[in-house]
């Protein structure tokens, strides 16, 4: 018998649980279908509920117009409706987190694959060997038919080089095989609160409210 040799492991030190920048953060994550209205809510939630709103979407728009190296290679993925690498998309939504005075996330748009989860949920702190694992409070999932998201994307007019038909075809097409998956994995652990997206703004909002009562933000 020759002898087993152990690969060398590198291990943490410590590993914490929803610490990043030195605070402990509540993280909803809010997905769904490409104009299923997760912005539109957003901007609802942080209005009432105290939260501070990233896109993942939006981060990555500012990436290319910002001039960034990566700038490219995120517009080319975009338009062919693909998912950018973690790591790119990561990067930034730590980087907004730490910088922000807030400690509760809306995370929208993110994670769209199994790579964007599993990446997310053991994020290394640059510099120490330090770990911290977020994970979500819950899902929010905003549920509509694509024929209804085709409706709005080719309505929203803020000239996006992705809200054009075949890009959007594309879109849906990485939203069933890729991003349903990881709502599906919440869901098995019992974390996703599903929305029924297709019906009128407030009316959506009416149902979202009461999902976020818990976070009523105290009176001053
Ligand atoms: N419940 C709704 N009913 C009708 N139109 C909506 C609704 N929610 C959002 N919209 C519109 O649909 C478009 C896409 O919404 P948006 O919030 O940008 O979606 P997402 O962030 O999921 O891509 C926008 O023009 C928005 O004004
Ligand atoms: N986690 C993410 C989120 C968005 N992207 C890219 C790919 C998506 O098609 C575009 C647009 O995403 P955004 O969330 O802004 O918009 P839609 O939900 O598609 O309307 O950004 C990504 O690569 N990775």
């Amino acid at each position: 018998m020759g002898t087993v040799v152990d690969a060398p492991v590198v291990v943490a030190e410590e590993v914490t649980e929803n610490m990043l920048g030195g605070k402990k953060v509540t993280v909803v994550f809010v997905l769904g279908g490409p104009g299923s209205g997760k912005g539109t809510q957003c901007a609802n939630i942080v209005e009432h509920f105290g939260f501070t709103h990233l896109s993942a979407g939006d981060l990555l728009r500012a990436e290319i117009k910002s001039g960034s190296e990566n700038g490219t290679m995120i517009e080319n993925m975009i338009k062919e409706g693909k998912i950018v690498p973690s790591e790119v998309t990561i990067k930034l939504l730590q980087d907004a987190m730490i910088k922000s005075e807030n400690d509760k996330f809306l995370i929208d748009g993110f994670p769209r694959n199994e790579e964007n989860r599993a990446a997310f949920e053991n994020v290394t702190i640059s510099f120490s060997l330090f770990q911290t694992k977020i994970s979500p409070a819950f899902v929010l999932f905003f549920d509509c038919s694509e024929e209804e998201m085709e409706r709005r994307l080719l309505g929203r007019n803020q000239g996006r080089v992705d809200d054009n038909i075949e890009t959007i075809k594309k879109r849906f097409k990485t939203f069933v095989e890729s991003s349903l998956p990881v709502i599906e994995h919440y869901s098995s652990k019992d974390k996703v609160k599903k929305i029924d997206a297709a019906k009128p703004i407030l009316e959506v909002f009416e149902d979202v409210k009461a999902i976020f009562a818990p976070y009523v933000p105290k009176a001053e």
